[in-house]
């Protein structure tokens, strides 16, 4: 790539940390954001590859009649069991990887934010100049997403599981965004984006 190429800027989180909140942050002060996991989600139905690739692996119901993915359905089959967990990861993971390649190409900012559940373990990370990791407690993690979703907690804690644990990512990562109850975030943000732009 070039030398002017912008900086890419990995921001990472574990469920239910708010790293989605942060990108929009991040977003409004006018650096673009790649949303890995909705784009991941839109890859699985659109590259025809992928599509056959998952079909083949997880079978034919991994799709609605109408061709939408069926995610009820492959939550249930990939939660649970971190083999299948791994699988799903080396199918999708190399898709995103060159769409987020091909994106960033496309951006003129000083900095990109690649927003992803999953950048650590997938390795993704080695890809990027700077990693955020945004931090919360985990019972404050799984309330949130008991209002979000529909899971119970039981499934919440076999995602918990598949990932790499908080106090992991705070170590490896550049900057560690914390959104507690009693933590500000957005002069967080602004101060890494400084920093990111410095
Ligand atoms: C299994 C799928 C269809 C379930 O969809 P659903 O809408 O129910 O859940 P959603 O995508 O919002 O995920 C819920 C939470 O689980 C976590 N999560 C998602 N995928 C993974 C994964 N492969 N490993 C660990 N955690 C994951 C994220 O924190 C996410 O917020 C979906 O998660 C998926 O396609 N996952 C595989 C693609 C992927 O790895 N995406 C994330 C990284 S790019
Ligand atoms: N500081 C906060 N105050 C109030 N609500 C919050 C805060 N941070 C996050 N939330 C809420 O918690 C939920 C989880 O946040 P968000 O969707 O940003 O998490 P996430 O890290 O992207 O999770 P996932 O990996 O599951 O997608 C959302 O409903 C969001 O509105």
């Amino acid at each position: 790539m070039s030398v002017n190429r912008p900086l890419l800027v990995g921001l990472t989180g574990g469920i239910g940390s708010g790293k989605s909140i942060v990108a929009k942050f991040f977003n409004v002060l006018g650096i673009p954001v790649y949303y890995a996991d909705d784009r991941a989600k839109w890859l699985m139905s659109n590259d025809p590859e992928l599509k056959n690739n998952i079909i083949t692996t997880f079978g034919a119901d991994s799709f609605t009649a109408d061709g939408q993915l069926n995610r009820t359905y492959l939550a249930e089959k990939v939660f649970g069991d971190p083999e299948a967990t791994k699988k799903i990861n080396s199918l999708v993971h190399p898709a995103v990887k060159t769409d987020f390649e091909n994106w960033a190409k496309h951006q003129n900012t000083p900095y990109v934010i690649k927003e992803a559940a999953l950048l650590f373990e997938t390795g993704s990370y080695k890809e990027l100049d700077k990693i955020i990791n945004v931090s919360s407690p985990l019972k404050l993690r799984v309330s949130r997403i008991l209002l979000r979703d529909q899971r119970s907690e039981a499934q919440i804690n076999e995602i918990i599981n598949r990932q790499l644990p908080d106090e992991e990512k705070n170590k490896l990562a550049d900057f560690v965004i914390k959104n507690s109850e009693n933590k500000m975030v957005i002069p967080q943000v602004l101060e890494i984006h400084q920093k990111l732009l410095g």
